[in-house]
């Protein structure tokens, strides 16, 4: 591991994210599919989980029995690891410190998703494809948490990097000076311009006649899958700020 291999990780994941972004615009809010009580309706009896809930719970299920949750990249949304696996074994290397491996942020993941992010991103409406919906949220969900809480392989870095600065700053248990001295706001400044980009390129309408339009030609009366002043702000107020907080939270654990 090293900082251009953890950065060259997250650029993919960027293609990862605004392509998940674009997948779920395609649908309405769908709002009933977020609604306990709808989901009471439907079973005949109180629920207090939503369909997309109970979708995400059912799903994780079967991929942790799958063994997708071997690799430390991935952290499920429910509270469960399934012990056993029906995937053939292997070796995952265990880059990170075993103390502070489990730091993650996927409840703030959760709550911004459905809250603030899907009512921006979704148009209003209601089409039933429910089940379609979720399963494009539960991508968004995944790629975001894989995103963000590779902070912690990122934060491993950082620490290998400058072992004395951090070392004290933990000790200190500062987490204000930590914060300073993890973030690289050129590098933000990077991602955010990248990412608003990507959301150009990726979500133009694709056709045979004329040049591969570039974006920038009529911003105004460009119809973009999936806003990319949003994806900018996705990354500026949510993404960037998590996956600090998950550097900070690792490194308070990296020396115990
Ligand atoms: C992830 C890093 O750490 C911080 C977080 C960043 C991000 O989330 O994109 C970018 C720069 C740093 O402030 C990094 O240095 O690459």
């Amino acid at each position: 591991l090293s900082l251009d291999t953890v950065r060259e990780f997250l650029t993919r994941e960027e293609d990862t994210i605004v392509f998940s972004l674009i997948e779920r615009a395609k649908y309405p809010l769908n709002t009933p599919a977020y609604d306990p009580a709808a989901a009471a309706a439907a079973a005949g009896h109180l629920h207090n989980a939503s369909f997309a809930e109970m979708f995400v719970r059912e799903s994780e299920a079967v991929q942790a029995k799958a063994g997708r949750y071997q690799s430390l990249q991935e952290i499920p949304f429910s509270p469960f690891r399934v012990p056993f696996t029906l995937a053939p074994p292997f070796n995952f290397t265990r880059e990170l410190y075993p103390a502070a491996a489990f730091v993650n942020v996927n409840d703030d993941i959760w709550s911004m998703y459905f809250n603030q992010l899907l009512p921006l991103l979704a148009k209003n409406g209601d089409d039933g494809n429910y089940a379609a919906t979720v399963s494009s949220d539960l991508v968004c969900l995944q790629a975001l948490s894989r995103r963000i809480n590779y902070g912690r392989y990122v934060a491993e870095v950082k620490f290998i990097g400058d072992q004395q600065n951090y070392t004290t700053l933990i000790r200190n248990k500062d987490k204000d000076a930590l914060m300073k001295l993890l973030t690289s706001e050129a590098q933000e400044d990077v991602v955010k311009r990248r990412v608003q980009k990507k959301a150009m390129v990726f979500g133009q309408n694709v056709t045979l006649d004329g040049p591969v339009e570039t974006g920038n030609s009529n911003s105004s009366q460009a119809n973009f899958e999936a806003d990319p002043s949003l994806v900018y702000k996705l990354y500026d107020q949510w993404v960037i700020p998590l996956t600090k907080q998950v550097e900070v939270e690792y490194l308070l654990h990296r020396l115990d």
